[in-house]
């Protein structure tokens, strides 16, 4: 079983029967977050984002979509997709709401890498379902050198969460100045769910420093010591 629920069903939403094939037991009506990630390794950064976007948003849900390769990343620096997996169900269950967390290969299993086209294949497949995108806002400054990303903005809400370094992006950033006539303040964010794309908004506290690449370069410096040490 490849996805991954980090503790027992929330409330509010039963199982549905013949569910699809997906690992996703999503069900119309539910608000959903869309937490896309390469989690080489995950980490606390990506914990507060998800619980962030779940308190701020009102969320039922959010899948952690682990990622089978970031398009813009040098393949070399990945870890293998069941180790990715295995992080960020650790992560995912480490947070507060660890049950309403859900971890998934959904784009390798159905053959995704651009998020366009993995966004088109889970709203095709969950009708009725209130997805919501969410990122850091690193992601927000390069939005716009995504494959497709002005239909990403018109098929789902968005919701950026800040980043230390990063949060200016929220107001220079190219795809923030393009929709800035569809940005809502982030008090609104429970309405987000709700509206109708283009939506977006950005979350802009509290900060969490952590990242992935300092977590890869302090283990191969600790790795490095403990060969110099044997
Ligand atoms: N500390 C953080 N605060 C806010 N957003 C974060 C944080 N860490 C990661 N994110 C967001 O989580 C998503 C997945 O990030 P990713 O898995 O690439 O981790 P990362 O720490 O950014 O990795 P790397 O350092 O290898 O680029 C991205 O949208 C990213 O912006
Ligand atoms: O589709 C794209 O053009 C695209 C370009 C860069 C990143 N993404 C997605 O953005 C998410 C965050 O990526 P990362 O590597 O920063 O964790 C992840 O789901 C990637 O697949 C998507």
């Amino acid at each position: 079983m490849s996805f991954f629920h980090a503790g027992p069903a929330p409330r509010a939403f039963g199982p549905r029967p013949g569910g699809l094939r997906d690992g996703l037991d999503l069900q119309p009506g539910m608000k959903v977050g869309l937490f896309g990630g390469s989690f080489n390794p995950a980490h606390d950064g990506h914990a507060h984002v998800a619980e962030t976007a779940l308190r701020r948003l009102g969320l039922d849900r959010v899948v952690w979509l682990v990622s089978p390769q970031n398009p813009l990343k040098d393949a070399r620096d990945s870890a293998p997709l069941v180790q990715r997996m295995a992080s960020a169900r650790a992560a995912a269950a480490s947070a507060a709401s660890g049950p309403a967390m859900i971890v998934s290969d959904f784009e390798t299993r159905v053959g995704t890498q651009w998020t366009v086209d993995t966004l088109r294949a889970l709203t095709a497949r969950h009708p009725g379902v209130r997805f919501v995108w969410l990122m850091g806002s690193d992601n927000l400054a390069t939005f716009h050198r995504w494959r497709g990303w002005t239909d990403i903005m018109r098929m789902m809400p968005m919701a950026v969460i800040a980043r230390p370094g990063s949060e200016l992006d929220s107001r220079t950033a190219p795809a923030a100045a393009r929709f800035s006539a569809a940005r809502v303040p982030a008090a609104k964010g429970r309405v987000l769910p709700y509206l109708e794309a283009p939506a977006w908004t950005y979350i802009t506290a509290p900060l969490n420093p952590r990242s992935s690449t300092a977590l890869r370069a302090r283990a191969k410096a600790e790795a490095g010591a403990a060969g110099r040490n044997a």
